[in-house]
């Protein structure tokens, strides 16, 4: 495929070339260098804009690929026995022997395809006609998971913040004892997530010749590369599960985890089925974050028939404040003790927040039972179904909220935060009240409801893109009290919010943020959403998408094209665009030539203002070595030389410079 180069216009057309009459050469790169008119160079640009729109959809790597970052904490997968016939984690030696396994990594592709910073990727072979590349992180020292602390997990957030916009998705290896509790921690302090986090591990090392460890993280790798489920889940035995759902249930099985009261997300079987409606989805137009001091003055204290006043008051003496209690069945605890109850109100009252969860392994708290209430009535909140990890993690979460009052924190631990508890049953509803399934499904002759299901899984989505296209909130909200999920795509990968962003209806892409839509998807073409609404010239829903988080995902060169034939044909509304969607405007193509380059050598006055007014250098050279300044230069151009001159005295007033 033909692709652009902006000084393709003036040295590799034939046809202008042999026209020209003016010519210097430059003797570095050998190449004749003829100067060409402005105004042809601009129509030869112009005509080439249709094939540039193509250009943006094709990668210049030769398989479409997601990027994974996997942070390797440590844990029984990437172990090896010592001198002492016991397990221990070994530096390097996990990435290494990866590279040694076709499955973990396409050598000859790698080979062939890799270059610059893409030499410390490994990839696997392609899954659904697409590659997941990854990059292992190793952590110094790599620990057993029983060592880990809560300072750990600050830094598996900092980093999965750091490294948040150059990756699609992240996997962590880690060691099973403590997963659940840094599973559940991470899914609180990733606020507003919008990408998948995958924790996985095993419970035989990795390369021994039994080991559970190669599927766990070959599904981990597949669904945190291909899937977008934007929470932080564990991937143990061909399930995902909600991080902050999950109990290591099973010290010697390698279905080591379980997630008592929610079903698996996706389970990964002959096919990868993801339950879709159970997906939990950050709201609103907030970009991610991490919050990373967690508080540590938390316990959790366990109910034993007798247990004496003592203990309990032992146990929430300062600094201690919040308390997981687990108590009896649906969260009973005596009534008949009114010493240990006093103390619970004691604590209480001068600001401990403790939580009611239950010792049994699935169910809830309620109050039905007198011994629950009397709970209640002492101050304890009741933390519904939780897990223990879950409901320490959120109680060290929310009590380090420096800015909350201790009135919020107690509401929050209430509310469902990130999935981790059941607040309300879910409304029964039923498919087969929307009328156009009914008739479809009747048309069709279809009556199971397995059968009605696939009926709205497929149309479902087009029926969403076409609310989309004309802004129509009002069917996209029957669609999702229908049971629709706003994020699902049609048969090009594309969603509600993408189509939203194309047509420029601001408060459909409100309302699809609000209700969880990520900005992060990207359609069969790798297009996002953002992209969508730069191509649309739609600034107040690019402002919005670049608020809640979306980053340009194109390719530099791809991104210099667009803005070195946005700048020739004095596209001001497109420059707009971009710069609003945060791009590089000072981005070079193939030749090293930025936009301004292109302005200048196009006599574009209006988009030299515009790009010196976005604040691009004048001083970068292209491979032939020419600044934006030589070229105007070059070519007499006095009123372009003038307008550079002039930003530079002003920058130079403000004590700034133009490089
Ligand atoms: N299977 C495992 O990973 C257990 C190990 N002790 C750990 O948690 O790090």
């Amino acid at each position: 495929m033909y692709m652009y180069s902006a000084s393709d216009s003036l040295i590799a057309d034939e046809t202008l070339l042999q026209k020209k009459s003016v010519k210097f050469s430059d003797q570095n790169i050998g190449f004749k260098f003829v100067m060409a008119d402005t105004t042809e160079i601009k129509n030869h640009v112009s005509q080439k804009r249709p094939v540039l729109a193509k250009s943006l959809m094709d990668s210049s790597e030769p398989e479409p690929s997601s990027r994974v970052l996997v942070i390797y904490t440590g844990g029984t997968i990437g172990m090896k026995t010592n001198d002492n016939g016991v397990y221990e984690p070994k530096e390097d030696f996990l990435v290494n022997k990866l590279r040694t396994l076709p499955m973990f990594h396409d050598r000859e592709y790698a080979n062939t395809h890799f270059a610059g910073d893409e030499e410390d990727f490994l990839v696997m072979p392609h899954q659904k006609g697409r590659r997941v590349m990854y990059k292992i992180m190793e952590y110094k020292p790599l620990l057993d998971s029983s060592n880990m602390m809560m300072t750990d997990w600050g830094h598996i957030a900092t980093d999965l913040f750091e490294h948040y916009d150059q990756f699609d998705g992240f996997v962590v290896l880690h060691g099973t004892d403590t997963m659940a509790y840094t599973a559940s921690a991470l899914s609180f302090m990733c606020e507003n997530l919008g990408k998948t986090i995958i924790l996985t591990g095993s419970q035989i090392p990795i390369f021994e010749v039994r080991s559970d460890g190669r599927d766990n993280f070959l599904s981990s790798l597949i669904m945190a590369g291909l899937y977008n489920i934007p929470e932080v889940l564990v991937c143990f035995d061909n399930k995902i599960l909600r991080g902050s759902r999950t109990i290591k249930n099973d010290a010697g099985s390698f279905s080591a985890f379980i997630s008592p009261n929610l079903p698996p997300i996706a389970t990964l079987e002959i096919r990868i089925h993801v339950d879709w409606s159970a997906v939990f989805r950050a709201t609103g137009t907030e970009k991610f974050r991490v919050h990373t001091n967690m508080c540590q003055n938390v316990g959790l204290l366990r109910m034993f028939p007798g247990i004496t006043t003592q203990t309990v008051r032992a146990f929430l003496q300062p600094p201690m404040q919040g308390v997981v209690l687990q108590t009896y069945g649906a969260g009973n605890a005596p009534d008949n003790r009114p010493d240990l109850l006093n103390v619970l109100k004691e604590a209480s009252n001068i600001g401990v927040v403790i939580i009611n969860i239950t010792q049994c392994t699935k169910g809830c708290v309620m109050t039905s039972y007198a011994t629950g209430k009397a709970l209640e009535d002492a101050g304890v909140i009741c933390g519904g179904d939780m897990t223990p990890e879950a409901a320490l993690t959120k109680l060290s979460y929310v009590l380090s909220k420096e800015t909350w009052t201790l009135d919020k924190k107690r509401k929050f631990m209430k509310r469902n935060l990130r999935g981790e508890m059941t607040v309300v049953a879910k409304e029964n509803i039923t498919i087969l009240d929307f009328e156009l399934i009914e008739s479809v499904a009747r048309a069709l002759s279809v009556s199971s409801t397995e059968e009605i299901k696939k009926l709205r899984d497929a149309l479902y989505p087009s029926l969403m893109c076409a609310a989309a296209q004309t802004g129509d909130n009002q069917a996209l909200e029957k669609l999702r009290t229908l049971g629709g999920n706003l994020s699902s795509h049609n048969h090009d990968g594309r969603t509600a919010l993408h189509v939203a962003c194309r047509e420029g209806h601001v408060t459909t892409v409100q309302y699809l943020l609000h209700q969880g839509a990520s900005v992060h998807l990207k359609d069969s073409n790798g297009i996002t959403p953002l992209q969508d609404a730069v191509m649309g010239k739609h600034h107040s829903i690019i402002r919005l998408l670049v608020k809640t988080g979306a980053i340009l995902t194109i390719k530099p060169i791809v991104l210099a094209m667009e803005l070195c034939c946005a700048a020739a044909t004095e596209e001001i509304e497109t420059l707009q665009a971009y710069r609003a969607a945060g791009a590089n405007m000072n981005e070079c193509d193939y030749d090293k030539r930025t936009p301004l380059h292109v302005a200048v050598d196009t006599g574009s006055k209006r988009s030299v203002h515009f790009l010196l007014d976005s604040g691009v250098s004048w001083m970068f050279e292209d491979m032939f070595g020419n600044t934006a300044l030589d070229c105007a230069r070059k070519r007499n151009a006095t009123e372009i030389i003038e307008m550079i001159e002039q930003k530079e005295r002003q920058l130079a007033a403000n004590g700034e410079n133009g490089t």
